[in-house]
């Protein structure tokens, strides 16, 4: 896996900071001062507003972004639909129906890589919960392509925000706002509308997404952990305005909107931005910087201290989704099980791997894998498999690292998350058998200690 904490390639500008006010342009002059929409504004650019709340949410949540370009993004012919069997994204626009709530452990053989498509016909929603229409609940997508999107097309989704986890290959991606370079152990979000084109520098991708259908995503609180950790603010990096210029040639905008797609024709090129001001823009990071926090006493705590972003619900502290990861790091506690406990989470948690191993399943054939999934739905009961606990359990407890060369993570939701039909039967990629193999073989330990008196009756009156 690539090194982490990035050098940034020259072609490749960024400006730092999660959720800032930044401002940008390609051309000195193309942002118009102390005034968003004047009735001339500079070089003869539009003036645009992108909303990615209402315009009345409260200052603290408001995202918007004010784009200076060429033309306007409503210069384009009529929508028609572009659904076809194998677009399936929702594609009775019921998702709730069409989601299989099952409350079997899953885990996924690695998907494949398919290179006969680009990045708008590579996504296949896996699992979810709720309904884009309604602005609620999330979609967690696999993407496998080996196409460049073509020089004259852009994509946008309508339905939420992209939280894009590459597993292999390069994403090269051009957004209204810049270019943006995201490769396996760096992530990026391109919110809600933001209009972009994929292209594959080192040939064929694949990796994991998920789309929020509401809110947008945030860093969480550090509370006693004071100002600094985790992921740190200033290593989020936002793109730089780059434009070109064409106002001759032909292009396609496909929209991903309520689950189906759509495309339309435009004369102009969509990437013709010439300045933006705003704090709704894409962005990435690079999980190399993440800031683990762990116990250096006792006990394994709760993997909450390894959230990246968080979507939080109406609920304080009960997130929509958590994008939370399993960095290398050091385990030093003394007398504890490191790997995790065995547990049931009023949570959902679908868990992905972008490489390496990961500490709580033997790695190999059938097992945890790069490229694979697992999903342990609300109250689904997991933990170590048989091997991890029998070597955990009685392995001489020093300070060590785990994780080495490998990055796991979890998109964790307070909401039932279904399978849909892909994910469950189409892909071919369920492992049969994922729990008996797992846990069934455990054995008990339980030993009665001889000659203690028994305080409170058994059940069976021994
Ligand atoms: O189930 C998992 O592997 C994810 C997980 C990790 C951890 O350290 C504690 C709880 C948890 O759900
Ligand atoms: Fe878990």
């Amino acid at each position: 896996m690539p090194s982490t904490k990035f050098a940034v390639p020259e072609k490749y500008l960024y400006q730092n900071g999660f959720n800032c006010y930044h401002e940008t342009e390609a051309i000195e002059g193309a942002l118009p001062i102390g005034a968003n929409s004047p009735q001339k504004p500079p070089y003869g650019l539009y003036a645009e507003k992108l909303s990615g709340t209402a315009f009345t949410a409260p200052r603290h949540e408001n995202q918007q972004s004010w784009l200076y370009r060429i033309l306007p993004s409503s210069a384009h012919e009529a929508f028609q639909s572009r659904d076809s069997p194998g677009y399936n994204l929702n594609p009775e626009n019921k998702p709730s129906g069409t989601f299989h709530q099952i409350p079997n452990q899953l885990r996924w053989d690695p998907f494949d890589l398919d290179e006969s498509v680009d990045w708008v016909h590579s996504l296949h929603l896996v699992a979810g919960a709720g309904d884009s229409a309604m602005k609620s609940g999330l979609g967690i997508m696999i993407f496998a392509a080996g196409k460049d999107m073509d020089a004259h097309e852009a994509f946008y989704s309508a339905d939420g925000d992209f939280l894009i986890v590459p597993q292999h290959g390069v994403l090269d991606i051009q957004t209204e706002f810049g270019p943006l370079l995201v490769r396996p152990n760096e992530i990026c979000v391109i919110p809600r509308g933001v209009r972009y084109r994929v292209t594959l520098p080192e040939g064929p991708v694949r990796g994991y997404i998920l789309e929020l259908y509401q809110h947008h995503f945030t860093l969480p609180e550090l509370g006693p952990i004071g100002s600094n950790g985790l992921a740190n603010t200033r290593d989020f990096q936002a793109p730089v305005a780059a434009f070109t210029e064409d106002t001759a040639s032909t292009y396609t905008l496909s929209a991903k909107f309520a689950g189906h797609l759509f495309s339309a024709t435009q004369h102009h090129t969509p990437f013709d931005v010439v300045a933006w001001h705003g704090n709704y823009y894409p962005y990435k990071y690079d999980l190399g910087r993440f800031n683990a926090i762990g116990s250096v006493t006792y006990d394994h705590p709760d993997p909450s201290i390894y959230t990246v972003l968080t979507a939080p619900s109406d609920r304080p502290g009960t997130a929509v989704a958590d994008f939370v990861i399993f960095p290398p790091r050091w385990l030093v506690q003394e007398d504890t099980f490191k790997p995790p406990w065995y547990h049931r989470n009023c949570m959902s948690e679908f868990m992905g791997l972008i490489d390496g191993a990961y500490d709580a399943k033997e790695p190999g054939r059938g097992g945890f894998q790069p490229a694979g999934a697992s999903l342990h739905n609300v109250m689904s009961a997991h933990g170590p498999d048989a091997a991890t606990h029998a070597k955990a359990s009685e392995v001489e407890l020093r300070p060590g690292k785990v994780g080495e060369g490998s990055m796991a993570f979890m998109f964790e939701s307070c909401l039932m998350v279904g399978v849909t039909e892909w994910g469950l039967k189409k892909c071919a990629k369920v492992q049969e058998g994922y729990n008996r193999e797992s846990w069934v073989p455990l054995k008990a330990h339980f030993r009665r200690p001889a000659g203690m008196k028994v305080v409170v009756a058994t059940l069976d009156g021994r």
